[in-house]
């Protein structure tokens, strides 16, 4: 299998995200999980999304897993490889996106990286190195009360900078609007100046076509969706891409069993989803100091599931609003409370699978990253899209035979996410 594209994304939700992307825009493309083993066999693809759960673990460890992921992708084919970030670009002052990019670098020869977050179709843009969602400077925007990565700054130059050891600058908007020919020469004066990471302004998708045709010229860049569009489009104008693959509708065929829903996302869109879907499915609100305090929360919860999941989709959550977020967090520290829950809710999500369900929608990133790896599930075909972001994807090589999932970044979908979700999948 030769690959064009590679990319090593830090969360499974944001994998997803990505390959949906790059799907829609005309790649073949596989999502797995960490590094495959050598015996699982992969359709014929023109890009691999790796998914690492590497988003809030310590900036060393992220580069380890990182670029051993760039090695396996490099040795494939890969001739660009892309770090997926959020598109909210969630880290903190010791995050790894400074780190990872510049490993990344290196391991290709060095040189500089363009690095955007920007999505316009979920409402992220960059201009003068703000990042908006929405309309709101990301400060101002709900990421500022994120659980595990809260964001207090929008200028993406300054906030690379405190995570980078070589200097940061931008691409502005008027450079990108100029056209790829206007990119580069700007790209080539930073790096005369010494600088290692590009901030790149993105508004609309041409300016992602404009920075994906320049990026594709490198060996590495660092962004969400958005830059993967870019890049996606341009492979294609390049006439490098072949047709065909698994057509959406076959990854989507019928897998039967039981349905559920495991959220463990404290973003505002999924507290909305949550209560939306209160209406028309029974919804288990876990109470996280009790998780916290021992297994009984958890026996509970999969007995009050036992006793509802042959009648219809159920969901359980973790999920709970800023201010209680907070004071679990204040009792038993930011990390351990997050780590705690997400141990909980994987293990509901394995004895739900255990108990037949075949169709499971996961919210959140870190969640859905315990959930698979709890599972154990080494890969994902990609398949028609749910909402901007999150696809339908369906297992390949599962030990426990074929499944239909969805894993939703915490900030995507519309309020009746849940249900669109179980409609696609049968
Ligand atoms: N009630 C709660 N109190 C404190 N932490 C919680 C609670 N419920 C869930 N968590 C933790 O909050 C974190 C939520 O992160 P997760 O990545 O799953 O969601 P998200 O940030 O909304 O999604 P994404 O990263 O895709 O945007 C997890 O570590 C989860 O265990
Ligand atoms: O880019 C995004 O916003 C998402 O794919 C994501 O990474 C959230 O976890």
């Amino acid at each position: 299998m030769a690959i064009l594209l590679g990319s090593i994304a830090d969360d499974y939700t944001g994998a997803s995200d990505l390959a949906n992307t790059l799907t829609k825009n005309g790649l073949r493309t596989v999502q797995t999980v960490g590094i495959p083993d050598p015996s699982l066999a992969l359709p014929d693809v023109d890009a691999v999304v790796v998914s690492l759960k590497i988003r809030s673990v310590p900036a060393a460890d992220a580069v380890t897993a990182a670029t051993s992921a760039e090695q396996w992708l490099r040795l494939r084919g890969a001739s660009h490889v892309l770090y997926k970030i959020c598109s909210t670009f969630d880290s903190t002052d010791a995050g790894n996106i400074g780190p990872v990019t510049e490993a990344l670098s290196q391991a290709a020869g060095g040189g500089i990286v363009l690095v955007t977050p920007a999505f316009p179709e979920t409402g992220r843009t960059v201009y003068l190195g703000h990042l908006f969602v929405g309309g709101q400077p990301l400060n101002e925007s709900p990421l500022k009360d994120h659980p595990l990565n809260p964001m207090h700054d929008a200028d993406l130059v300054r906030v690379l900078t405190r995570q980078s050891h070589g200097a940061v600058g931008l691409i502005d908007l008027t450079a990108i609007a100029a056209g790829p020919c206007a990119v580069k020469a700007r790209l080539e004066a930073l790096r005369a100046a010494g600088v290692t990471a590009a901030i790149a302004d993105a508004i609309f998708e041409q300016d992602l076509e404009t920075l994906g045709e320049i990026a594709l010229e490198t060996p590495v860049s660092t962004g969400a969706s958005g830059l993967g569009l870019g890049l996606a489009r341009a492979l294609v104008r390049s006439g490098r891409i072949s047709s065909g693959g698994t057509a959406p509708a076959d990854v989507i065929r019928p897998v039967g069993g039981l349905s559920a829903i495991v959220a463990g996302s404290c973003s505002k869109a999924t507290l909305r989803q949550l209560e939306v879907a209160e209406r028309s499915m029974p919804v288990l609100r876990l109470d996280p100091e009790r998780l916290l305090a021992g297994p009984d929360e958890i026996a509970a919860a999969i007995s009050w599931a036992g006793d509802r999941i042959a009648a219809g989709p159920i969901v359980v959550a973790a999920s709970a609003a800023p201010e209680t977020v907070a004071r679990l967090q204040s009792l038993y520290g930011r990390d351990a409370s997050g780590h705690a829950i997400e141990t909980a809710t994987s293990i509901i999500a394995a004895e739900l699978v255990a108990r037949g369900v075949r169709r499971l929608v996961v919210a959140g990133g870190e969640t859905s990253g315990a959930a698979v790896d709890r599972l154990a599930i080494p890969a994902f075909l990609i398949g028609p899209e749910i909402a901007a972001g999150v696809p339908v994807l369906r297992t390949v090589g599962n030990a426990q035979g074929d499944m239909l999932l969805a894993l939703k970044s915490g900030n995507f979908g519309g309020e009746d996410f849940f249900a669109a979700a179980l409609a696609m999948m049968h």
